[in-house]
């Protein structure tokens, strides 16, 4: 049997609409895999009960039918689903990595995204990549035409999970045809100063390259709340706040010095709103770990 650690993980980062995306070094969900003469799923840990265990629904079939490599496949949920933390995604960067381990298939990190974004087309209509590939490769990712490129980072965040759910499918409904070429200019800066703030490991840079004003505000719309939690977060010292990934999920970047009074100003904005939610404080972290191997 092989187990493999596959990080939760934030995409988009507002001014990186289907191209950003960073590891957290929290939660995560852990893949056990066996061969088998066909595959096989059972799942279990946070929201499984929201997800199919039908090898053709969910995105561990995918990749097991992508890698030809048909296995038992025992899922333990530390993300839970339709959460803006990669959950899907998760799932699937670790069954790519336990499935080309455990049939030797030779693949590079890089070489498996486009296998783990076969299991995001099953869920949400299009293989967008930006959560699979820093789930695989750690660290925050560039994901584009040309490929993936990657940086080490180790950025503060707060990840705030309210106990409702948004559906990448329907988030992405929401997404703009056009945009105003004010916006655009906008958020290419905005992007430009992100990418240098994760090369330089810069709290501030990071969290100015956070404003998007094309996707953003539509996804916010969905997110009950979520005006109040992001000026609670920056009142608190958070350096930028966004929508993770299509949402629910609000990610803020900050100082180590103000994690925990983001966590706790977030929490307690959702809470003035009668809504639970828990918070991550963590940090950019790194890719899936393949940590037991008994075959
Ligand atoms: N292994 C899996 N883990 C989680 N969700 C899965 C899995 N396989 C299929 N699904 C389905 O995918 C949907 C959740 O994926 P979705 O992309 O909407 O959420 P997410 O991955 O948390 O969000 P995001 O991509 O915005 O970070 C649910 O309908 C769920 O049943
Ligand atoms: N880029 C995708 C990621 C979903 O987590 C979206 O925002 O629709």
């Amino acid at each position: 049997m092989l187990t493999v650690r596959a990080p939760a993980t934030s995409a988009n980062l507002g001014s990186g609409f289907d191209v950003f995306g960073v590891a957290l070094g929290a939660p995560a969900d852990v893949i056990r895999v066996e061969r088998a003469p066909e595959t096989s799923i059972s799942v279990t840990g946070a929201g499984s009960q929201y997800i199919p265990e039908d090898p053709k629904k969910n995105t561990v079939g995918a990749v097991a039918e992508a890698l030809e490599a048909p296995a038992h496949i025992r899922i333990d949920k530390g993300v839970r689903p339709s959460s803006g933390l990669g959950s899907s995604a998760a799932s699937a960067a670790g069954a790519a990595v336990a499935l080309n381990e455990l049939y030797d298939r030779g693949y590079t990190r890089e070489e498996l995204v486009p296998i783990a974004a076969e299991g995001e087309a099953l869920v949400s209509g299009e293989a967008h990549a930006d959560n699979v590939a820093p789930s695989l490769l750690g660290g925050f990712t560039i994901v584009t035409d040309h490929g993936v490129n990657r940086v080490d980072a180790s950025i503060p965040v707060v990840a705030c999970l309210p106990e409702t759910t948004v559906s990448t499918r329907d988030a992405r409904g929401v997404v703009p045809d056009r945009a105003h070429m004010n916006d655009v200019v906008d958020t290419v800066g905005n992007a430009a100063t992100l990418s240098l703030g994760m090369a330089k490991n810069d709290p501030e840079l990071v969290g100015n390259g956070m404003n998007d004003g094309i996707v953003t505000p539509e996804r916010a719309a969905l997110i009950r709340g979520y005006d109040r939690v992001r000026d609670a977060a920056l009142e608190a010292g958070a350096t930028g706040v966004t929508v993770s990934g299509a949402g629910p999920g609000i990610l803020s970047v900050c100082h180590a010095r103000d994690q925990r009074a983001v966590a706790s100003t977030m929490l307690g904005a959702f809470d003035s709103i009668g809504i639970e939610s828990r918070a991550y404080q963590t940090s950019v972290g790194g890719g899936a770990t393949l940590f037991t191997e008994d075959r």
